[in-house]
């Protein structure tokens, strides 16, 4: 069954039980699941069997930044454990992306997306000025997302106050996946770059991922299925 839901929500959690008991509580028609991290890093390849029994679709949110060798094997595994999103980060150059893409195109029916992360949400102009670089975070998206177009990438993350600038100059059928997707009257943490999820889709996101709004909520599904009918997602 197709997903018909935008919502991909992030399960970001230090044990393979606590992840699979929210997905559980969860519903793979209302929502796609995230493994970032730190749940990749202590239950390993595993949780993604679970998960996929579960019957989700499951975003592997490692954005891996590598010499090209290293991130298209890397990329090649992810795609045969069957995930159906995975990620490198798009400031790894288009030799990594290339090699990744090229990775992904020998692989017999796969039905991965490859997106590249652009500039994380949790940053704004003062932290890109910290690491060098003297663009606006708009600007330095629309940079990294035409270098990952170019390059062969599905999409890209980025955040949903970028997606109508993305759409309009790359196409609408450049994936456009946004975290940093904050609910009305819900905190915002340490994301910088945030939208409400209306926002978001009238902006031209394709996916918009939201983890702490909905999975430490009191209800969690509760909030999804809100969120969905706001959305206008036929339940
Ligand atoms: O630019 C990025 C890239 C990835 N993320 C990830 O999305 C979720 C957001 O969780 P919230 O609790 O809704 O803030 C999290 O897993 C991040 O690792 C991102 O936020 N920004």
């Amino acid at each position: 069954m197709t997903c018909q839901s935008p919502i991909v929500v992030a399960l970001d959690y230090p044990t393979i039980d606590q992840a699979t008991a929210m997905a559980k509580r969860l519903d793979p028609s209302l929502c796609r699941v995230k493994v970032g991290k730190e749940l990749f890093t202590k239950a390993g390849p595993a949780v993604l069997d679970e998960l996929h029994a579960l019957g989700f679709d499951v975003f592997l949110d490692l954005k891996f930044h590598d010499i090209p060798n290293t991130v298209a094997n890397a990329v090649s595994v992810a795609a045969k454990s069957g995930v159906w999103m995975v990620n490198v980060h798009a400031s790894g150059g288009r030799r990594m992306m290339e090699a990744s893409a090229n990775a992904l195109a020998q692989i017999q029916d796969h039905n991965t997306l490859l997106i590249a992360v652009t500039v994380l949400t949790s940053m704004d102009q003062t932290d890109l000025v910290e690491v060098g670089i003297d663009l606006s975070p708009q600007e330095h998206v629309m940079r990294l997302a035409k270098l990952a177009k170019s390059s062969g990438m599905d999409g890209v993350v980025c955040s949903a106050q970028e997606s109508s600038m993305l759409s309009q100059n790359l196409g609408s059928d450049f994936v456009l996946v946004t975290p940093g997707i904050r609910p009305a009257g819900s905190a915002q943490g340490d994301q910088k770059r945030i939208m409400t999820p209306a926002q978001a889709m009238a902006a031209g996101s394709h996916y918009l991922v939201i983890g702490r709004p909905i999975t430490q909520a009191e209800d969690p599904i509760q909030v999804l299925t809100s969120v969905n009918q706001d959305l206008g997602v036929s339940l």
